[in-house]
């Protein structure tokens, strides 16, 4: 069995490409990365770390590498491949779409073997904007065959895999703990599991738990620790101060998700103290610059900050920490990281009520922008 995979970053090597290998699949990875892609193809192995008291060290064989920038190499792997997955960012999804489109045309043409196409993304319906975009790049003919045949299940992927600092290109560092739920009700008739995921019928409470939880609570670490001065998570949340604001952020998530969803309370209660238990991994460096990049996409409507603060108001419930955690984002300056500069420039020409508006869809006057410009003013810019 071939799986293509796209992105060999770290959660492509680190989780996804693993948990593949581990169930029989042979791994092509696609990455515009050539120093990952050469290293892929000459060793055709790599070792994973667990991050944890003993260092257990996984060995991921089988595997190899296209050039993504290869639209041929990159059409012809996704009409032969048997499952393709990707976790390039849910930004890049639609770079990556012509590819994936040219190689279910190729597929079509040959006979129609079915496929499915599984987003490992930070994101609400990431393989649902997958399949946006490759749509848009076939026609009426082929997006009536690829029906029934061509299926997008979305997914909701967990594991903690830092950036990497080590002189090996390939080894990667994660944590133990991993969860990836796809929605089984997308998947065609007869589908071969993949070891280790989660099929659930109705994905919607998994993947708004993990990223209302997991994702709210790190970017609470991330922006309020790089407003303190802090320089990675572990750091961030040796502060108690720190760690009492992402514990009142996910109270305020939890109260919406446990209302939405009906999870049990006390268990909702143990997934965030087992969530703060993971951030602190001391077998771990996370930099705060990783867990909050991409401020514009963490503030956007249906993101990890907005969904669930406009939620929580609108159920009776002031989401005053989130808004803090809103305010430290808008206060995050990274010179390294594109969306940061981006939002630091359109606070400066436009003003912050202004870019709230613009990047969360939030209106002036509503009460949840009063409370993010209520920080926002409280709040000094980070250290330098
Ligand atoms: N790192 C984590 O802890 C973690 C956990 C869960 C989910 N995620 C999600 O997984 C995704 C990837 O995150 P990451 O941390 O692995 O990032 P990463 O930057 O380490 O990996 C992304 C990889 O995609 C490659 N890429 C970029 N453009 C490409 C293209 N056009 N074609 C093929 N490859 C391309 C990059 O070269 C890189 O190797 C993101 O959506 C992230 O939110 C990350
Ligand atoms: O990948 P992002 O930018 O959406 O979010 C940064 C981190 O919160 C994230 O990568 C987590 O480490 C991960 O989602 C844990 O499962």
């Amino acid at each position: 069995m071939k799986a293509v995979h796209f992105g060999a970053g770290n959660i492509g090597r680190g989780f996804i490409g693993l948990l593949l290998s581990q169930s029989g699949y042979d791994v092509i990875f696609s990455d515009v990365n050539q120093t990952l892609v050469g290293a892929l193809r000459e060793r055709g192995e790599y070792t994973v770390t667990l991050a944890g008291d003993d260092q257990e060290q996984l060995h991921v064989t089988g595997v190899t590498a296209i050039d993504g920038t290869d639209g041929d190499a990159v059409a012809a792997a996704v009409a032969e491949a048997d499952l393709v997955t990707t976790a390039v960012g849910v930004n890049i999804l639609k770079h990556i779409a012509a590819g994936i489109a040219r190689g279910i045309e190729r597929r079509l043409a040959a006979g129609a073997e079915p496929l499915h196409i599984i987003a490992c993304e930070n994101a609400i319906g990431g393989s649902s904007q997958l399949k946006e975009h490759v749509y848009a790049h076939l026609g009426e003919e082929a997006k009536a065959k690829a029906a029934g045949i061509i299926a997008f299940p979305n997914a909701a992927v967990d594991r903690i895999v830092p950036i990497q600092h080590n002189d090996d290109p390939l080894a990667v560092t994660v944590e133990p703990f991993y969860e990836w739920v796809v929605d089984a009700s997308a998947m065609l008739e007869g589908y071969k599991p993949v070891q280790g995921v989660h099929y659930v019928n109705d994905l919607t409470p998994y993947i708004e738990r993990k990223l209302f939880t997991v994702n709210t609570g790190h970017c609470a670490a991330a922006y309020i620790g790089s407003s303190r001065g802090y320089g990675t998570i572990q750091q961030a949340m040796a502060d108690d101060s720190i760690v009492d604001d992402v514990k009142a952020t996910l109270n305020e998530t939890g109260a919406v998700l446990v209302g939405r969803y009906g999870f049990d309370p006390d268990e909702h209660s143990r997934y965030i103290a087992k969530i703060i238990g993971r951030f602190r991994n001391p077998h771990l460096t996370d930099e705060v610059a990783r867990v909050g990049r991409s401020p514009i996409r963490k503030l956007s409507p249906n993101d990890r900050l907005v969904k669930p603060a406009l939620q929580a108001h609108d159920m009776g419930i002031e989401p005053k920490h989130l808004a803090k955690v809103m305010a430290a984002a808008l206060h995050f300056a990274n010179p390294d990281d594109p969306e940061a500069v981006e939002l630091q420039q359109s606070i400066i020409e436009k003003g912050v009520g202004r870019t709230v508006t613009e990047y969360t869809s939030i209106a002036d006057g509503h009460p949840v922008h009063r409370l993010i410009l209520d920080y926002y003013a409280g709040m000094t810019a980070p250290r330098s």
